[in-house]
């Protein structure tokens, strides 16, 4: 038994040792087949990582092939089921439809017409500069973003009335290069009209970031896809009366002190002006500042003073009348927008060629800054009254000083040198250019006041 348990022993190690050699086969050939499969996922996960870094990071030389890409995503985000807008005009941004409707609204129909981005179009000054020009038969490209500052419900209905006249509004941000850039690739853009902008004086004591972003770093962004554009456009841009701050001289003058400001809003268009003098002398761009004077009348600013004085006078609600810290009144030199749309459309049909091509200065170019006023200042309280006439109704009037929030008492514009230049003479006095803006308003709102008709 000893040997047969010796020869069971040996054959069962034998049999062991078969068992074992054939584990080991086994496990390596699973082995040399699971670091196949490991090889193939690597370079699949590789794979995907260089794509990935592809999409994301397109090679900097190449700016329009950045540009094409950014506009595909925004244009696959706009489509897609992440969109926050509900614009049927962003929704093919960069697309073969959305580059036909740009260069149908920049085109003119009238011979030698302008062809014109209006930055702004869908705010109070740029929807009445962009129809303006639209009937006289230039080409016009309105430029928006659409913000919130104040009820974007009007912007959306001032771009109605744009599209009625066949004027395109391409929804973006002045922020936004390779947006800007695609445009002056498809549009050879003889002018740029640049009124989009942070308005508001008191505003900017609460949101200071926002005139910065829009004011100072949009500006700068609009002024660099302008050099590098060929051909490069003649600028006409909004500065505003605020920048004469703290001067005291009167009327105002451009040659008059503008180191002063009394607001931020105010520091970033004195701002805007100095960099325009930059892009001037260093790339050879155009340019023209207009100094608006408090711009009033029908499609209007909501968060200004005539606008919600109407608003609140009909609603029975008190209204603040500032007075200057000596009891004096505070005084505007309000100016119609027809006639803050003549001086547009006079700056721009003066404004001389830039100069400078891909990005360099071949010659001086045009360098200038002019009031656009309505030359006689009127007192806030007899804009109440003539208010007061209008609507029918007695205001709540509450006269208070007038708080540290930026304004400035007084304004007065002398006009002489955009007279000289290009015609510039206001024509309408406050009592006639309110009754049309309450015309306009009661007929927007639909309210039926008290209110006298009567004017046109
Ligand atoms: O010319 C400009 O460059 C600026 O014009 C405009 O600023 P402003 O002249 O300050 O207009 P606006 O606010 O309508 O106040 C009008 C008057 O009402 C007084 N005012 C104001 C508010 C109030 O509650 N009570 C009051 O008496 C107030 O003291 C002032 O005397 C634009 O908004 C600005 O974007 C910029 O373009």
């Amino acid at each position: 038994m000893p040997m047969s348990a010796t020869a069971d022993t040996s054959k069962t190690v034998k049999l062991e040792r078969y068992n074992s050699y054939l584990r080991k086969i086994h496990s390596t050939k699973v082995l040399n087949a699971s670091s196949k499969v490991l090889f193939r996922a690597t370079l699949l996960v590789a794979l995907v990582l260089v794509l990935l870094f592809a999409i994301n990071y397109p090679p900097l030389s190449d700016s329009r092939a950045a540009a094409a890409h950014h506009l595909h995503r925004r244009s696959f985000l706009s489509t897609g089921l992440f969109s926050s807008s509900s614009s049927s005009s962003s929704s093919s941004i960069g697309g073969a439809a959305w580059e036909k409707r740009v260069r149908q609204s920049s085109t003119a129909k009238r011979p030698r017409g302008l062809s014109v981005l209006v930055t702004g179009a869908a705010g109070f000054v740029g929807s009445h500069c962009s129809l303006y020009l639209r009937k006289r038969g230039d080409g016009v490209l309105g430029f928006d973003n659409f913000n919130d500052y104040y009820d974007p419900a009007l912007k959306r209905a001032r771009q109605a009335l744009l599209e009625k006249q066949q004027v395109f509004i391409v929804e973006g941000d002045l922020n936004d290069g390779p947006l800007l850039r695609k445009l002056f690739d498809v549009v050879p853009f003889t002018h740029v009209l640049h009124l989009a902008a942070q308005a508001g004086v008191r505003y900017a004591m609460k949101n200071p970031q926002s005139y910065i972003a829009s004011n100072i770093a949009g500006f700068v962004n609009l002024l660099e896809v302008a050099k590098a554009a060929n051909p490069q456009p003649a600028i006409v841009w909004a500065s505003s009366s605020s920048v004469y701050g703290l001067n005291t001289e009167n009327p105002f003058s451009e040659e008059h002190r503008t180191d002063q400001p009394a607001s931020l809003y105010a520091a970033t268009k004195k701002a805007g002006e100095e960099i325009a003098h930059t892009y001037n002398h260093i790339y050879g761009l155009s340019l023209t500042g207009l100094r608006f004077f408090t711009v009033y009348g029908p499609w209007g600013r909501p968060d200004m003073a005539y606008f919600f004085f109407t608003k609140d006078i009909l609603h029975g609600k008190s209204i603040d009348i500032y007075r200057t810290q000596d009891n004096q009144e505070v005084a505007r030199d309000f100016t119609y927008i027809d006639d803050i749309v003549k001086g547009c459309v006079g700056a721009l049909d003066t404004a001389e060629k830039s100069t400078g091509s891909g990005g360099k200065k071949r010659g001086q170019a045009q360098l200038r800054v002019y009031n656009l006023g309505n030359t006689s200042p009127v007192p806030v309280g007899r804009l109440v009254s003539i208010l007061e006439g209008l609507l029918g109704t007695k205001a709540k009037k509450h006269l208070i000083k007038m708080p540290r929030n930026g304004d400035v008492p007084y304004t007065h514009a002398n006009v002489s040198l955009a007279y000289k230049d290009f015609g510039y003479k206001p024509t309408t006095d406050l009592a006639a250019g309110l009754r049309k803006f309450v015309k306009w308003y009661v007929g927007y709102y639909g309210i039926q006041p008290r209110v006298k008709k009567g004017g046109s």
